[in-house]
C-alpha cells in the first residue's frame, strides 16, 4: 500500500533528515517504527499521509506516486489512512462524540448514531459521548483519537507515540486496540520509542520493527 525506494526528505531546503529509505509497508501487517526522539518518525509517518513529500527518490501511495498527486488523489489518499497524532486536538466546544464523528461531518457524509455509538462503545468511551474534550484524561483522548481515526475505515492507521503520555496498564490497553484493528484486517503503523511496549505487543501479534538510525530505515533483529 506505501512503497518507497530509495527515499530522502529534508525540511525547506535543509539537507536529507531521512535518505535511502526502501521500505514497503504490507498489507494486514502490523508495523512499529521506532528510533531515538528526533530520528525522523514523525516526519516518515507525515510522509506516509502526504502532509510531506519526499525530496529524493520514488514513493507510491495506493499505487498512485507521490510527486503527481492530484487533490482528489491526496483526498482518497487521506480517506484511506487514519491517524492518531501524538498530542490529538479536539474541538473543545464540541462533544466527545461529535468530535469523533467529524472526519465524516467534514466529508459531508451522514452520521450512522448505531456505529457511532458501538465505535465508542469499543474504545471505552461510551459514559463520554457527552464530554467536552478539556475534561477528558490523556487515555480518553488518545482512545477517542483512535476512535476517529478509524471512523472512515481506512486501510491504514498511522500512530504517532500513541502512549507517549500513558502510564503502562492504559498504554496497553491502546495497545491492544490497535492489535484488535489489526486483527480485523487493518495494517497499523505505530512510531514508538518505547521498547518494552514492542516486546510487550509482539507477545500478542506478529509485527515487523523498522528502526530509523542515522537518517537511514533498517528492519530491527529478532530481539525485537
Ligand atoms: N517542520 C519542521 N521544520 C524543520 N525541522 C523539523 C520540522 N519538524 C521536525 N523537524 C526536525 O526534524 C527532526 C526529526 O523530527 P521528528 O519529529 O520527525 O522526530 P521523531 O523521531 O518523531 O521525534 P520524537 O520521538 O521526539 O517525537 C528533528 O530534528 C526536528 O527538529
Amino acid at each position: 500500500m506505501i512503497e518507497m525506494r530509495d527515499v530522502g526528505f529534508g525540511y525547506h531546503g535543509q539537507a536529507e533528515l531521512l535518505s535511502g529509505m526502501t521500505l514497503t509497508l504490507q498489507q494486514g501487517m502490523f508495523h512499529f517504527l521506532t528510533g531515538p526522539s528526533g530520528s525522523g518518525k514523525t516526519t516518515l509517518l507525515r510522509l506516509c499521509f502526504a502532509d510531506l513529500l519526499p525530496t529524493s527518490g520514488q514513493m507510491t501511495a495506493f499505487g498512485h506516486d507521490m510527486r503527481g498527486l492530484s487533490r482528489d488523489d491526496i483526498a482518497d489518499l487521506r480517506r484511506r489512512v487514519g491517524v492518531v497524532h501524538q498530542d490529538p486536538q479536539f474541538l473543545d466546544h464540541l462533544p466527545l462524540a461529535e468530535n469523533v464523528a467529524l472526519p465524516l461531518t467534514v466529508a459531508s457524509e451522514p452520521v450512522d448514531m448505531e456505529a457511532l455509538r458501538d465505535l465508542l462503545g469499543w474504545v471505552q468511551l461510551t459514559q463520554h459521548a457527552r464530554t467536552l474534550p478539556p475534561s477528558l484524561s490523556g487515555g480518553e483522548r488518545q482512545r477517542a483519537a483512535l476512535a476517529r481515526a478509524v471512523i472512515l475505515s481506512p486501510d491504514l492507521v498511522l500512530a504517532d507515540e500513541p502512549t507517549g503520555n500513558l502510564d503502562w496498564d492504559m498504554s496497553m490497553r491502546l495497545m491492544q486496540l490497535l492489535i484488535e484493528l489489526n486483527k480485523s484486517g487493518k495494517t497499523v503503523l505505530v512510531a514508538t520509542h518505547d521498547l518494552n511496549l514492542i516486546r510487550a505487543a509482539k507477545a500478542q501479534v506478529t509485527a515487523r520493527v523498522l528502526r530509523i538510525s542515522g537518517g537511514s530505515l533498517q528492519l530491527a533483529g529478532a530481539d525485537l
